[in-house]
């Protein structure tokens, strides 16, 4: 379980302090989706360093169960907006990356490099990059490298995914074909998700909770539990009670962003 437990967060700022979150309070249980949405700069990408621990909080404890964040965490993979592979490295040499990094793999690198290589191309299968394991990222889509970066970021087996709209510069089809690999993926691993994303639709699909925070400082003003019944596909996106809650939701919005 991941907690925020009234957590403020200043930055000093070049021409001052900033602060980003005030008495920011989340909980987000095991192997649950969590969608963080919000008007911009209400400091969304912040909450994401603070989880993986790449900041510490000014005041207020995060902690991941039960143990307080104080330093970068092992158990999360991380996605964002950009894919960020390296173009000098195949998607296959991409992927296994973190397991080059990343203890206790790193060790057992050398001796179990098979046996990961394995592992890298089930996790490519599964998001449909089989056949372009030896490609360069150079030469694939924007879609196809988001779909590798979601492959690396999973491939410690991470208990937590930290993704920062990382769908964001994605066309609307691709994005929604990345919704559904995304959605196996954590139907079949059981990991834990916090999803960052300015899409109120995305989080409606693929979430079992929207938070939704308030204009900087953020803290958060609403949860919404998402009442689709799992397994989720597409079509539920045209329901009524779907285009209902991302009204609410946008509504919501609309109202912290002018009570800023
Ligand atoms: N290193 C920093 N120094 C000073 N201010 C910062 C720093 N990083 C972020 N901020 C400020 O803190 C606030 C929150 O930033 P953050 O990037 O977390 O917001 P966000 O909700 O992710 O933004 P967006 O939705 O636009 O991506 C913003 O006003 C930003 O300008």
């Amino acid at each position: 379980m991941i907690v925020l437990d009234n957590v403020t967060l200043t930055y000093p700022g070049r021409t001052g302090p900033v602060t980003a979150l005030a008495g920011t309070t989340l909980t987000v249980r095991k192997g649950e989706f969590a969608a963080v949405v919000g008007p911009s700069g209400c400091g969304k990408s912040t909450l994401m360093k603070l989880v993986t621990g790449l900041i510490r909080p000014t005041s207020g404890t995060v902690s991941i169960d039960g143990k307080e964040v104080k330093g970068p965490v092992k158990v999360a993979g991380m996605a964002f907006q950009h894919a960020n592979l390296l173009p000098w490295r195949t998607v296959l040499q991409n992927v296994m990356l973190p397991l080059e990094i990343v203890e206790p793999y790193r060790r057992r690198f050398s001796r179990d490099k098979a046996a990961f290589q394995d592992k890298a191309m089930a996790l490519l299968n599964v998001v449909g990059l089989g056949a372009f394991a030896d490609r360069f990222p150079w030469e694939m889509s924007g879609g196809m490298q988001q779909r590798a970066s979601l492959c690396r970021s999973l491939i410690h087996q991470p208990a937590l995914l930290m993704l920062d709209e990382p769908f964001a510069a994605l066309d609307a089809f691709t994005r929604e074909e990345l919704w559904c690999v995304l959605r196996d993926l954590w139907q079949e691993f059981g990991f834990t998700v916090i999803l960052v994303t300015h899409d109120l639709r995305e989080a409606a699909f693929l979430a079992d909770t929207i938070h939704v925070m308030s204009a900087r400082p953020g803290r958060i003003v609403e949860t919404r539990q998402v009442p689709f019944p799992r397994p989720r596909d597409l079509d539920v996106c045209y329901r009524s009670e779907f285009t209902e809650l991302v009204h609410e939701l946008r509504n919501k919005i609309a109202e912290v962003r002018q009570a800023a």
